[in-house]
């Protein structure tokens, strides 16, 4: 068998003292450390405008991953990083056109970096290693790898939403993105929908279709299409939350709590996750029931995400001004409603800080997993659960919806009446629904993930009669 080589935009190279804050990075950190390779990607530097083009990546190792980095110029981040992947892929791919921008300097940009990411790669490469690339940022990657000559295995995997062909369609050059997932031999979803999307995309252009072996020829490639839900490490995750009555910043949350109710939410600061919807429905709620005045404090940690991207740095304005203002409204001499944190919080107090509370809030508009779904159910106390209140719209809802409480976030009256009966639910009942999340979560770990993907994408050579199928042409 031959070295894994993974590929991702962002490479979190272990930094004592910094957390990598973002699902992928989380995600595949433990996968890699256990099964070892290289692991290729932006080194998170820029390099100088005038830099010739790097030979070969720099190499650094740590454990059994050796990383392989390259700096991008300013102009390459500008218009691959911050312009087409997240000005334009990133929000048509989370449903929001509203929010796209299209320009051909970016596209221009996109398949640059893609072309460099190859040409570093290809010289790297072992006949028989195989290549997972992940994520929207470099979906044209095999296509260019393979014009290089390179024959090797390759998989994909979407960490965001698939949307519908409605909206994939505003994009204009869907298809040849479409094409060029159809260079990889398997292609990787978060959930059954992101998958049902694909294939009604196929039908409706007419470009492919799924084949009675169960695989899909695309543009005339036989391809592998998978519903594979990322996990994450849920029994060391576990392990960490029992283990966090001992970290100091825990403990010092604990003692600020003088015998409040937490609620918590945790996210990067992106329009996705719906934080300016979820603040509006916890003031909501605050008005519903005197009750809970000066009895609970939302925590909200948000680290800064995409600050180069005018969207979230209005957003960075907005969600900072609306908890302002409910705090400002509702807030009390000796009690502040909304604790509304900037910055990335390292995993172990997390974990903590995750089992403190009694809600967890998971609301966004739309999301490929949401990992903090999942971390904050294994970080639960076994014998006295919190409940978490959890958005049909985040992947996490197609695992977690027997037990989770489900919310639409659009609808803020609804989600406040949520949380209101999440505070007071019956321990049976919450036992109930943690045990089948967790059961769930336990099974399908990023483990199960990795290996699940990797047996797809390591056992299934094409057969001879798909490389013999004929195009198919795509609708003018
Ligand atoms: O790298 P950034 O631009 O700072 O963004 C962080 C990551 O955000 C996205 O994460 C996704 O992957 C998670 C794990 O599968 C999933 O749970 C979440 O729903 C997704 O949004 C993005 O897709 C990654 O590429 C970024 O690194
Ligand atoms: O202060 C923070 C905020 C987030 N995270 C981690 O960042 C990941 C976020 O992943 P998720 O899938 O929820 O969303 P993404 O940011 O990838 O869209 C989770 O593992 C969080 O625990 C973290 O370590 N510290």
């Amino acid at each position: 068998m031959g070295r894994l080589i993974v590929v991702s935009n962002r490479v979190p190279v272990p930094k004592p003292g910094t957390p990598p804050a973002g699902g992928l990075a989380v995600a595949l950190s433990g996968a890699m450390q256990s099964r070892g390779g290289v692991w290729f990607g932006w080194s998170g530097d820029t390099a100088a405008a005038d830099a010739p083009e790097p030979a070969a990546p720099r190499t650094l190792k740590s454990g059994s991953v050796t990383y392989a980095l390259v700096d991008l110029k300013e102009r390459d981040l500008d218009d691959y990083y911050a312009g087409f992947s997240n000005r334009m892929l990133w929000p048509l791919f989370h449903y929001r056109m509203d929010l796209t921008e299209f320009t051909r300097v970016t596209l221009g940009g996109y398949y640059r970096v893609n072309g460099l990411f190859s040409r570093l790669i290809a010289p790297m490469a072992e006949p028989d290693d195989v290549i997972w690339v992940h994520d929207y940022h470099l979906i044209p990657l095999a296509a260019e790898l393979r014009a290089a000559g390179l024959r090797n295995r390759m998989g994909f995997f979407l960490h965001i939403p698939f949307p519908p062909p409605d909206i994939l369609t505003v994009l204009p050059n869907h298809a040849d993105i479409v094409r060029g997932l159809a260079a990889y031999d398997v292609v990787g979803f978060q959930t059954p929908l992101d998958v049902e999307n694909f294939e009604t995309y196929l039908r409706r252009e007419k470009v492919g279709r799924r084949m009675s072996d169960g695989r899909y020829v695309v543009h005339g490639r036989a391809i592998r299409v998978e519903a594979l839900p990322v996990g994450i490490e849920t029994q060391t995750f576990a392990e960490t939350a029992k283990a966090s009555e001992r970290n100091a910043l825990v403990r010092r949350m604990e003692e600020s709590m003088i015998g409040r109710r937490l609620i918590i939410g945790v996210d990067r600061l992106d329009y996705s996750k719906g934080i300016a919807e979820r603040i509006q429905a916890f003031e909501t709620f605050l008005t519903l029931d005197d009750h809970w005045r000066g009895k609970c404090t939302y925590l909200q940690i948000t680290p800064k995400s995409r600050s180069e991207v005018a969207e979230y740095a209005a957003m960075e304005r907005e969600v900072a001004e609306l908890a302002g203002r409910v705090n400002g409204k509702h807030a009390d001499l000796d009690w502040t409603p909304i604790r509304y944190v900037n910055r990335t919080i390292g995993r172990n107090a997390l974990a903590g800080l995750y089992r403190m509370a009694a809600v967890g809030l998971v609301t966004p508009l739309r999301d490929g997993m949401n990992l903090v779904a999942k971390e904050y159910v294994a970080a639960q106390d076994p014998e006295d659960p919190g409940v978490l209140l959890l958005s049909r719209f985040a992947g996490a809802a197609f695992e977690l919806a027997d037990g989770a409480m489900l919310t639409n976030p659009y609808d803020i009256d609804g989600t406040a009446g949520a949380l209101a009966r999440a505070l007071v639910m019956p321990l049976d009942e919450r036992l109930d629904r943690w045990r089948r999340m967790y059961e769930r979560i336990r099974v399908h770990d990023v483990a199960w993930w990795c290996r699940s993907f990797l047996e797809a994408l390591e056992n299934d050579a094409p057969k001879a009669a798909a490389a013999k199928l004929s195009p198919i042409k795509a609708a003018s």
